[in-house]
């Protein structure tokens, strides 16, 4: 690890994933950088790490600063290691998305309660598999922890906030057709980006809590009174509401404090490999941060 700036500290206990619009932080103090090498690659980009209250910010812009990587290209394994290897042990995931109902105006805020995946398959989306299985629980792929407390200072900052949407991941780049947009919605979706799987999964692996704050930023293409989502015009409304996602953001960091929680334990069940190759490590590749506390099944 390689790091600049002033006082350093080298750990970090939230973690913030900044989406489109959101390439730094502003608020922070003692900042520092640090430039991460991980198993799973280098993360988008170095790490601003920094205090806000009496929390220890890791933040993280996943398309990297001047938002050079797609969606499907996004280090995901690496950021979320990344931020594991600090210490990070909550994390909030800030997102641009689209709206797929007539109730969720652009400029609202939406603090995710659900995931739909329609990527394609091909983004790594486990640390598991290679030497060593493990199925995490995905039935809640959001921290039921985090979620009313990230809701509640939302609501204290920003205009209209819901406290629920599922939102329907696309493999991208290219936004949605109409009959694409017309399914996702006849399916309950309520929100359309590109990026919060395999990020969400790997959260969850790493056994992080994971929060998903996400901006509206258009009406996808579905809404016969506006015009369909161009990169511009999110651009635009995300310019508008950033400094709202960072006043919550930074509201969050101001009035939490780490606390012990069950995402911390999504391993307990769900080791399937033989301690014996765990405990040997040369078949698994899985790497040690990994595998720390790690127990097998049964
Ligand atoms: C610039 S429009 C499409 C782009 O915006 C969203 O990114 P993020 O989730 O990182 O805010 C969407 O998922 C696409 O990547
Ligand atoms: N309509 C949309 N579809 C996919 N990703 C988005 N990000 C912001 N708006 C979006």
């Amino acid at each position: 690890m390689r790091e600049s700036g002033g006082a350093a500290f080298h750990s970090a206990d939230l973690g913030i994933i900044g989406g489109s619009g959101l390439y730094a932080f502003d608020g922070l103090q003692d900042v520092t950088e640090a430039e991460l090498r991980t198993p799973y690659g280098d993360p988008s980009g170095p790490l601003v790490l920094g205090t806000a209250g009496n929390r220890r910010i890791a933040f993280l812009p996943r398309h990297g600063r001047g938002h050079r990587i797609a969606p499907s290209q996004v280090p995901a394994r690496a950021n979320i290691y990344a931020l594991k290897s600090l210490g990070v042990r909550e994390v909030i995931s800030v997102s641009a998305v689209g709206s797929l109902r007539g109730d969720f105006a652009p400029g609202d805020m939406v603090v995710l309660d659900q995931l739909f995946d329609r990527t394609s398959g091909l983004r790594p989306a486990s640390f598991f598999g290679d030497g060593m299985v493990a199925h995490v629980s995905m039935a809640d792929p959001y921290c039921g922890r985090l979620r009313p407390l990230l809701e509640r200072v939302a609501a204290g900052e920003h205009a209209t906030v819901h406290g629920s949407g599922t939102y329907c991941c696309i493999e991208g780049p290219q936004f949605s057709t109409r009959a694409e947009s017309e399914v996702f919605r006849s399916w309950g979706m309520d929100v359309i980006g590109m990026t919060a799987l395999p990020e969400a999964k790997l959260a969850r692996e790493a056994e992080l809590c994971y929060a998903g704050l996400a901006l509206v930023t258009d009406y996808d293409c579905w809404h016969p009174g506006h015009a369909s989502v161009d990169a511009q015009g999110v651009a635009e409304i995300m310019e508008a509401n950033v400094a709202a996602a960072q006043r919550v953001v930074m509201r969050f960091a101001e009035t939490s404090r780490p606390a012990s929680c069950g995402c911390h334990r999504a391993l307990d069940k769900a080791i399937m490999t033989d301690s014996q190759i765990i405990r040997g490590g040369p078949e698994s590749t899985v790497p040690t941060l990994l595998r720390g506390r790690i127990a097998p099944v049964g």
